[in-house]
């Protein structure tokens, strides 16, 4: 197991406020987690936020999913960079030109966050494929969106830790890897579908876990954390 990547687990922050996001976040260790700001807080709390959250000295994925024309994207996601973020993501079925236009719109920045594609939702099952018309097999579009994604070259992808293998054996070793759908055995599944533990996933081979509710819920979220933090052999 390499924790090159350390510290791999992402604690996706879900909060409604700032206040509540920023008493979560000083309970934790930018050394143990980094963090990420997605639809709902960034929406109600807006760029103040990412900075008060770097301020803490975490590293931050901002997880806007944007999905658009190529030009809003790439601008949306160059507003990103410029915030100082450490990660993007946009959605891989917005397509190759919108991804190569993001691409090339955020080189020669003095800062460039990794970019990432989400390819499948981990809440979506093989059957609500099928109703969007896709064809084959969940992993089959998986697969196809990462490859899709390398080709326009974007850093990697987020993904079900289920697909983690083959998404590596078709992209390469470096092809990123970032998976939510993270349950330690105890936890409920909340609305997630496609979900591993965290051993389990890193065993596979993914390079970050995005946990949410089973740290932020918990009674001690630092326990919580520190709990998969040793599960995946990052602390002892
Ligand atoms: O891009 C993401 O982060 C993401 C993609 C995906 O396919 N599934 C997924 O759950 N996420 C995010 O990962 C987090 C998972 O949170 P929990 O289910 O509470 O662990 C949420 O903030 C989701 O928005």
């Amino acid at each position: 197991m390499t924790l090159l990547h350390s510290p791999r687990i992402v604690v996706a922050l879900d909060y409604a406020d700032a206040a509540s996001a920023l008493a979560l976040a000083r309970q934790l260790d930018p050394k143990a987690c980094r963090l990420k700001v997605g639809k709902e807080l960034f929406t109600c709390a807006g760029p103040a936020i990412v900075e008060q959250l770097q301020a803490l000295g975490f590293s931050l994925f901002l997880d806007l999913k944007f999905h658009d024309i190529p030009n809003t994207v790439a601008q949306a996601v160059r507003a990103a960079a410029e915030l100082g973020v450490w990660m993007v993501n946009v959605h891989a079925s917005g397509g190759r030109r919108m991804m190569e236009t993001t691409r090339e719109r955020v080189e020669g920045l003095s800062h460039r966050p990794l970019l990432i594609a989400v390819t499948v939702l981990t809440s979506m099952q093989q059957d609500e494929l099928a109703e969007l018309g896709v064809q084959g097999t969940l992993e089959q579009h998986v697969l196809r969106l990462a490859a899709l994604t390398r080709s326009s070259g974007f850093d990697g992808v987020v993904s079900s830790a289920q697909e983690v293998q083959p998404i590596k054996q078709a992209c390469g070793a470096g092809f990123l890897t970032v998976t939510p759908g993270i349950r330690p055995a105890s936890a409920a599944a909340d609305d997630q579908a496609r979900i591993l533990t965290p051993a389990e996933a890193i065993a596979i081979g993914s390079d970050y876990l995005v946990v949410g509710r089973p740290i932020t819920r918990a009674e001690d979220p630092l326990a919580a954390l520190h709990a998969i933090r040793q599960e995946i052999g990052e602390v002892v």
